[in-house]
């Protein structure tokens, strides 16, 4: 998305030197830290002050219910086990464990990204939080491991628009421009403000993710495993972005980390250590060593404290889980963590509630300008699927040519099932193998609080079903020409309207199977469900049809747009078709609609089943992903 006000930095304010500088920072690691660096240049910003958020949490459990075939029971499974702690504002909290300790699973709890199965109380300043309250989640925001960007914008683009959805419209476009400039320059990013998100580097890619979240300047951060994938230099630079977060403003930083040099250790403030569920140790990291000496566990020289806790902690020094979570019961409150704060801090006139996001309409319209953007950018899928048509087009309209006025209605016939067998599968699976990679996405900005899903949904659709549509249209241009249809325009409207209609029908289908299903099942589920439903119309009468599977008959938008188009092209009164031949059964086409048990068809009845069923669809849809989306 872009904004016609909006400059690139390096074509204006921020010089070239400015950039230079910090590259050259950039691989300098947790050394720099006390240079002229980037991270440090505090009193330039001017982001509006945010409250500063205690957090602490008693007994967090996490169970899940693990389904077995062998028992053929639900057991459940517990994988934290009552955890305690508390992370102090200004804080950098690392998580750390062995592989599977629950580290993802305690930070996501804290956040609120999972929600099912926890048990216990998260307080924020000392009050109990909800989840989904809108306050902490104009408060918080959670960075995935992953980095989910859309390769196809440029860091300035997704910024601009970041701004925009997350700071709404009573804040101007020049002070959102002023903080998109100012978050760059903090995290390194200016000379990469033209540059598309899918060129960025593992690191810059991270970075920028913390920048977006940043434009509502966040009281607490969390972020799961964000050195993982990086060099070394570039895990300091991102624990020293991190640390610099947690004392700029005394924002609450707390991340999940695996196996961190001893260096990048001692940047953190406090520790969290889980192993199998439970804490075995919170406090400051200059307490670690300490603190494990107690329980019998000295470490080497030289050691990295990092390594010998993750060592301990499975077991590789004869010490008992039991023990050391115990031990971790034992340790002083002083030393866990500084009191919490209570009441505001200092400055009180200057803290303001992050702004309103965006209202509904201007959602829509920024997030339907990201996504033309997208297409704009990488139009490659669409104009193959639009070719695609043209060329299904014209091979079906050879291959049929002159049937759509000859007494052979046999070959119409096919014809017909054919086309309308085409649109349906273009256009279900073309959403349904798509929509799963988008949903990565969806769940980051949703949950972050960038939109609501209902803008979110309606900015696709505006995309997908004129898209859609031209398509199919191109497709029966091409093809009805060529196999000689009739050439009356109420004819041709019903013909279009009725086939277009059941292409987006099925897209609507194919939104809901990649929503409601994994992409390997969806991959088979689509299909089936399209020649199940085609079968009832084609090549059997209702009355043939078992009682058992009448009811499909009814429901069936295949079978209403395959009468719809048969009785558009043979039926309102249209005269005797041409017979090359000494006797052609058909010539009347109304014997042959009688024969079919389609001469009382009600073109507009069916045509309102379709799109109800199509708007059914896209309904259950929404409600899927909203599902997905709030029941974590
Ligand atoms: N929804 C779930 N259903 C079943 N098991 C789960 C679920 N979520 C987590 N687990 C299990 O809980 C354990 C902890 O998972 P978690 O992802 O929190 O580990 P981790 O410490 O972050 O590991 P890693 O460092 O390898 O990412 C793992 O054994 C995982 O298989």
């Amino acid at each position: 998305m872009t904004t016609s006000t909006h400059y690139s930095p390096s074509r204006s304010s921020l010089s070239c030197c400015q950039f230079d500088r910090g590259s050259q920072d950039d691989v300098r690691g947790p050394a720099i830290i006390g240079n002229n660096n980037y991270f440090l240049r505090k009193e330039k910003y001017s982001f509006p002050k945010r409250p500063q958020l205690d957090l602490s949490f008693r007994d967090v459990r996490y169970r899940v219910k693990e389904w077995s075939l062998r028992n053929f029971s639900i057991s459940e499974k517990e994988i934290l086990h009552g955890v305690s702690g508390e992370f102090k504002a200004g804080e950098l909290v690392a998580i750390m464990g062995p592989s599977g300790a629950g580290k993802s699973t305690l930070l996501n709890a804290l956040a609120g990204f999972t929600v099912k199965g926890v048990s216990g109380e998260v307080l924020v300043n000392g009050k109990v939080r909800v989840p989904q309250s809108e306050r902490w989640k104009r408060t918080s925001c959670y960075i995935q491991q992953d980095s989910i960007l859309r390769p196809c914008i440029t860091v300035g683009e997704a910024m601009t628009l970041a701004a925009h959805l997350k700071l709404g419209c009573t804040i101007s476009s020049a002070y959102k421009h002023t903080q998109v400039l100012e978050l760059l320059e903090m995290l390194g990013l200016t000379h990469c403000y033209d540059t598309l998100c899918g060129k960025l580097s593992g690191g810059q890619k991270k970075r920028l993710d913390i920048a977006l979240e940043l434009l509502t300047n966040p009281s607490v951060l969390f972020l799961d495993e964000p050195t993982t994938g990086l060099d070394s230099s570039s895990c300091s630079q991102c624990v020293a972005l991190m640390k610099r977060l947690a004392e700029l403003e005394r924002r609450t930083v707390i991340c999940t980390i695996h196996q961190p040099s001893a260096l990048l250790l001692e940047m953190f403030d406090t520790l969290y250590v889980v192993a199998g569920g439970y804490c075995i140790y919170r406090g400051p990291v200059r307490s670690l060593l300490p603190h494990l000496a107690s329980v019998g566990a000295h470490c080497p020289p030289y050691h990295n404290p990092a390594d010998f806790v993750l060592e301990v902690a499975i077991g590789e020094y004869d010490i008992s889980l039991d023990k050391l979570v115990a031990a971790a019961e034992t340790i002083p409150n002083d030393q866990k963590t500084v009191a919490l704060t209570t009441g505001l801090p200092e400055e009180t006139d200057r803290i303001k509630e992050p702004p309103s996001p965006a209202g509904f309409l201007t959602q829509c319209y920024l997030l339907y300008k990201r996504q033309l953007l997208c297409l704009k950018r990488d139009y490659t899928l669409l104009m193959a699927r639009l070719l695609c048509h043209l060329l299904i087009g014209v091979i079906f309209g050879y291959l049929y040519m002159g049937s759509g006025y000859r007494a052979n209605v046999l070959a119409n016939y096919v014809y017909l099932y054919g086309s309308l067998l085409l649109l349906v599968y273009t256009g279900k699976m073309a959403v349904t193998l798509a929509f799963p990679l988008e949903m990565r996405i969806l769940t980051r900005e949703h949950f972050n609080r960038w939109y609501r899903l209902a803008p979110y949904y309606i900015s696709m659709l505006l995309v997908e079903i004129p898209f859609q549509a031209a398509c199919a249209a191109t497709y029966l241009a091409v093809s009805y020409w060529l196999t000689g249809q009739p050439v009356e325009t109420n004819r041709i409207i019903f013909f279009m309207i009725v086939s277009i209609a059941a292409s987006l029908t099925a897209q609507a289908w194919g939104f809901f199977i990649g929503v409601t299903t994994p992409i390997k099942i969806a991959v088979f589920a689509g299909p089936i469900i399209a020649v199940l439903f085609s079968i009832f119309g084609f090549c059997i009468r209702y009355i043939d049809t078992p009682i058992l599977f009448r009811w499909m008959f009814h429901v069936s938008y295949f079978r209403a747009g395959f009468h719809s188009l048969l009785y558009t092209v043979y039926g309102f009164d249209r005269m005797d078709l041409k017979c090359d031949e000494f006797y052609c059964h058909y010539k009347r086409p109304t014997k042959f609609l009688n024969e079919m048990d389609i001469n009382d068809v009600n073109v507009v009845n069916n045509l309102i089943l379709i799109l109800g069923i199509g708007v059914l669809m896209h309904l259950l849809t929404a409600s899927a992903l909203w599902c997905k989306l709030n029941r974590r």
